[in-house]
């Protein structure tokens, strides 16, 4: 008889609410264990993260609503310039795989992005946020949501400082003034059959220090390489998967690893479901200067990379998924 269980990919599930209540003991011991997952993988699933299943599950609902309405609704909250990650895109406008310099397949996904709401709209990374005026409690819900996943990525923060053997507020100088963005994935039915060796979301990196990920997973959703194939994300209810960014990688001098992703098209009986998923993409402050962090380089060797500004590398790894599409 032919096996019918799917191997899924080896990443560590690790409940971080002592992060936030336990001992100094007890939070080494998770920025220990986040080490080890960053340095062989750069994923993990979070469970004890404290957002509350009710906001989720509002995000959830108001988000899917919104991409529920007819595109010409939709584009009134539309994005107003392609390296602005605020408001609506509809789908095929990028390729992620672009971004590192894969195909220029592009993304069958429409997104809607928001950034902090306290921005004023007045420098580079500095945009007002765009609202759709449908549903009514879209705004609120989303700014709720942002606020809870800002603490969950300071939680987090601090989790990566102790595994580095740091001191655990290492990150706050450089990540208070943050440019975080909140994304939504929503992947639409199929129109038409997947082109074979297709997928939703084309292979890449993230950009940033660490994302944040919720998601409606449905049958070949999230995917990882691994040991050269392509394996599923543990699906664990009520998680978070994390993942570390290509900024993140390049900061630690290579301890940590950037690891490619896609999402892959559903089987042939789900083709018209829809999927979707909400990734918080943390981004330190534009002008920090990112440099190799001292505990990652061996003493007296250089580092891999010079320094680079956080808003530098955003900007690059934005507009080469803007412009390299087929
Ligand atoms: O939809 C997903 O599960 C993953 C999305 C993703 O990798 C991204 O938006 O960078
Ligand atoms: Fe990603």
């Amino acid at each position: 008889m032919q096996s019918t269980v799917t191997q899924t990919a080896d990443i560590p599930v690790i409940d971080i609410s002592s992060l936030r209540e336990g001992s100094a003991r007890r939070r080494l011991e998770i920025g220990q264990r986040i080490d080890e997952a960053n340095r062989r993988v750069g994923f993990l699933v979070i469970v004890g993260h404290g957002v509350d299943d009710d906001l989720i599950a509002a995000m959830h609902d108001v988000t899917e609503e919104f991409f529920g309405l007819p595109d010409s609704v939709k584009d009134r909250s539309r994005q107003p310039a392609p390296e602005i990650s605020r408001g609506f895109i509809p789908a095929r406008a990028r390729s992620l795989a672009a971004s590192d310099g894969g195909s220029g397949e592009r993304d069958y996904v429409e997104y809607f992005a928001a950034g902090r709401s306290e921005l004023s709209g007045t420098g580079v990374f500095d945009h007002r946020n765009i609202w759709p005026h449908a549903p009514n409690d879209f705004r609120s819900t989303w700014q709720n949501y942002y606020t809870a996943l800002e603490a969950v990525g300071n939680v987090l923060l601090r989790g990566f400082a102790l595994g580095l053997d740091l001191d655990e507020e290492y990150f706050h100088s450089t990540c208070a003034d943050h440019c975080s963005v909140l994304f939504a994935n929503g992947y639409p039915p199929a129109d038409a059959p997947p082109a074979p060796g297709s997928v939703r979301l084309g292979a890449h990196t993230d950009y940033g220090s660490l994302t944040i990920l919720y998601r409606d997973e449905r049958p070949s959703g999230l995917q990882v390489r691994q040991n050269g194939a392509w394996l599923p994300v543990p699906d664990i209810p009520g998680s978070f998967v994390v993942n570390i960014g290509d900024l993140m990688a390049r900061w630690t001098n290579d301890r940590w690893v950037s690891t490619l992703h896609r999402v892959a098209h559903p089987p042939v009986a789900s083709l018209g479901e829809r999927r979707l998923s909400i990734p918080y993409f943390h981004q330190p402050a534009p002008d920090a200067e990112i440099a190799a962090i001292p505990t990652c380089v061996t003493d007296g060797a250089a580092p891999k990379y010079p320094p680079i500004t956080s808003g530098q590398n955003y900007l690059e790894k934005t507009r080469r998924s803007m412009t390299a599409v087929s």
